[in-house]
């Protein structure tokens, strides 16, 4: 079983656990009207997604001890375009609590990062708050991809559509995904390589839509990689967690954006 199936096989028995025990409304998280797509589309500098992220599957822990609301008001002090928030529990430590706590003290788009299989999953993201949610290729077939894509098209949200590959790609584009996210890290071995970005992005039109590169940013001349390939944006997690100055952090990564 690769990480990828464990996460999913956990993700199925915790929306049987949400059918029953959540109802669409339950949360009253504070709504916010921004758009990802219109806010990276216009900057002049690498937008930046900073992420929550106590622990993962690769890293283990990372930042147990960290507060949501200080971390999510930090990070839009020092200029994160976006927070992405893990709200996964068995494998990330997060839930869905830590992206209300972000939700409520910043105005910048929030993007719940989970293994969205189900509508439940997407009705709980919006109630809670967040602007964007999370679709993975890999974790569903097409069909079912679309029948999400749009059901959280409908209610207003974005969607970051994430891929690993051309087949995933050429999924992306039939269900006329908006923003696409490259991500770098191999699911199966974990191996980072910023070259999955920059294959991939040959084949987006940049001009209209929005490429997000994620993970393995760790320094400026990572970012120049990524953005020479098209990338608006980067998904940073481990970095940002570890980071014991976010201001120079920040400083390093939001290089600019024209030539
Ligand atoms: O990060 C993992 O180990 C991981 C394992 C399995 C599925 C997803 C995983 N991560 C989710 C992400 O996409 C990253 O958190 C995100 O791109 C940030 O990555 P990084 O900057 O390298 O922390």
């Amino acid at each position: 079983m690769t990480i990828l199936e464990k996460i999913l096989a956990e993700k199925a028995k915790e929306v049987v656990e949400l059918k029953e025990n959540y109802r669409p409304g339950q949360i009253k998280g504070k709504r916010v009207d921004v758009s990802l797509y219109e806010t990276f589309m216009k900057a002049e500098k690498m937008n930046v997604i900073a992420e929550m992220k106590r622990a993962s599957p690769s890293k283990g822990l990372i930042n147990d001890g960290v507060d949501p609301a200080i971390q999510g008001r930090n990070y839009a002090a020092c200029g994160a375009g976006a927070i992405s928030v893990l709200t996964d529990s068995p494998f990330f430590q997060g839930t869905i609590e830590d992206m209300q706590q972000v939700r409520e003290v910043v105005d910048i788009p929030v993007l719940n990062k989970d293994f969205i299989i189900y509508e439940i999953q997407i009705d709980r993201a919006y109630d809670a708050g967040a602007n964007v949610i999370l679709l993975i290729a890999a974790a569903l077939p097409e069909q079912r991809l679309a029948e999400l894509y749009h059901y959280a098209s409908d209610k207003g949200l974005e969607i970051l559509f994430e891929v690993h590959n051309e087949d995933e790609l050429a999924v992306a584009k039939r269900i006329g995904a908006q923003i696409i996210g490259v991500n770098n890290r191999d699911l199966k071995t974990f191996e980072v390589d910023l070259a999955t970005t920059e294959r991939l992005a040959e084949k987006i039109d940049t001009s209209n839509i929005l490429l997000i590169s994620e993970s393995g940013m760790k320094k400026a001349a990572d970012v120049e990689r990524v953005k020479n390939a098209g990338a608006r944006g980067i998904l940073v997690g481990e970095t940002m967690m570890r980071s014991a100055n976010l201001q120079e952090t920040f400083a390093n990564l939001r290089i600019p954006l024209g030539e």
